[in-house]
C-alpha cells in the first residue's frame, strides 16, 4: 500500500500558519487561527466525502442534488491540543461525532502513555478523522490510529499542521494505509523531539499553560 501525504499549500493555510508560528502572538491570537485553519483543513480532508442524492424543490423545478451525512463522520482529536482542531471542524460538519483519546508524551522518553479513550458507539459504520495539530516523533500518532483501529472504522485520516520528516516516515512505517493531511513539513526534530522551525508546544500555547 502507498502511503499517501496530502500537503495542503493553499495560501490561506499558508499565511495563517506563518502567523501561528511567531513568538509573541498571544494566546487568544494563536487559538483564533487555529480555529480558522481548522475550518480550511476540514475543506481539505472531507474533500473525498460520500454523497448520496435526495430530491429537492427549489422556487422554480424539482431536482436530485446530492447531501452528506455528517453523522457518519467521528472527528478524533488527540488531548490536549487536537482540541484547538474540533469547534472548526464542527463548523463545518456539524452533525458529526467526536471521539477523544487523551495521550501526553513523556518528555524524557517521548512516549505517548494514554490516558483517556472515548468513542461513540458504532464505529464499524464511521469515517473517523484524527485530530493532532503536531506530529513530531510521531509516536503519538502512532499509538492514537492503533488504539482508534480497535474500534474498527469505515476508514481513517489523520490531520495535522505540522509534521517532521522523521515522524512521518514513523506513522507511514505503521500505518501506511492511513492518509495524513498537514499544512507543513518541517526541517527536522531537534534534541528534545520538538520540531523545527515549528511553532513551540502548541497545547501550552493554545491553553495558555507554562
Ligand atoms: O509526535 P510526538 O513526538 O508524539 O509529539 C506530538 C504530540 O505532542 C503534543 O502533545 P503533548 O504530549 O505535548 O500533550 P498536550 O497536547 O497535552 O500538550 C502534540 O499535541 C502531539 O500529541
Ligand atoms: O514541536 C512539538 C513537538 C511535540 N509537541 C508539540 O506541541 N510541539
Ligand atoms: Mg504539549
Amino acid at each position: 500500500m502507498t502511503p499517501i501525504v496530502h500537503h495542503v499549500t493553499h495560501p490561506l493555510v499558508q499565511h495563517k500558519l506563518t502567523l501561528m508560528r511567531q513568538k509573541d502572538r498571544s494566546t487568544n491570537s494563536f487559538r483564533r487561527l487555529l480555529h480558522e485553519l481548522s475550518m480550511l483543513m476540514a475543506y481539505e480532508v472531507t474533500r473525498e466525502m460520500p454523497t448520496s442524492m435526495i430530491e429537492i424543490e427549489t422556487p422554480l423545478a424539482t431536482m436530485r442534488s446530492p447531501v452528506i451525512d455528517g453523522k457518519k463522520t467521528v472527528f478524533v482529536a488527540v488531548m490536549r491540543a487536537g482540541d484547538g482542531f474540533l469547534d472548526g471542524m464542527l463548523e463545518v460538519v456539524p452533525g458529526a461525532r467526536v471521539g477523544h483519546i487523551g495521550l501526553y508524551r513523556d518528555p524524557k522518553t517521548l512516549v505517548a502513555v494514554e490516558y483517556y479513550f472515548k468513542m461513540p458507539q458504532d464505529m464499524h459504520e464511521r469515517d473517523a478523522i484524527v485530530l493532532d495539530p503536531m506530529l513530531a516523533t510521531g509516536n503519538s500518532a502512532v499509538a492514537a490510529v492503533e488504539r482508534l483501529k480497535e474500534t474498527r472504522p469505515k476508514s481513517i485520516r489523520f490531520v495535522c499542521l505540522l509534521a517532521a520528516p522523521e515522524g512521518l516516515r514513523n506513522f507511514q512505517a505503521h500505518h501506511p494505509d492511513v492518509p495524513v493531511y498537514t499544512a507543513a513539513i518541517d526541517e527536522r526534530l531537534d534534541e528534545h523531539g520538538y520540531i523545527l522551525p515549528g511553532l513551540g508546544d502548541a497545547g501550552d500555547r493554545i491553553f495558555g499553560t507554562k
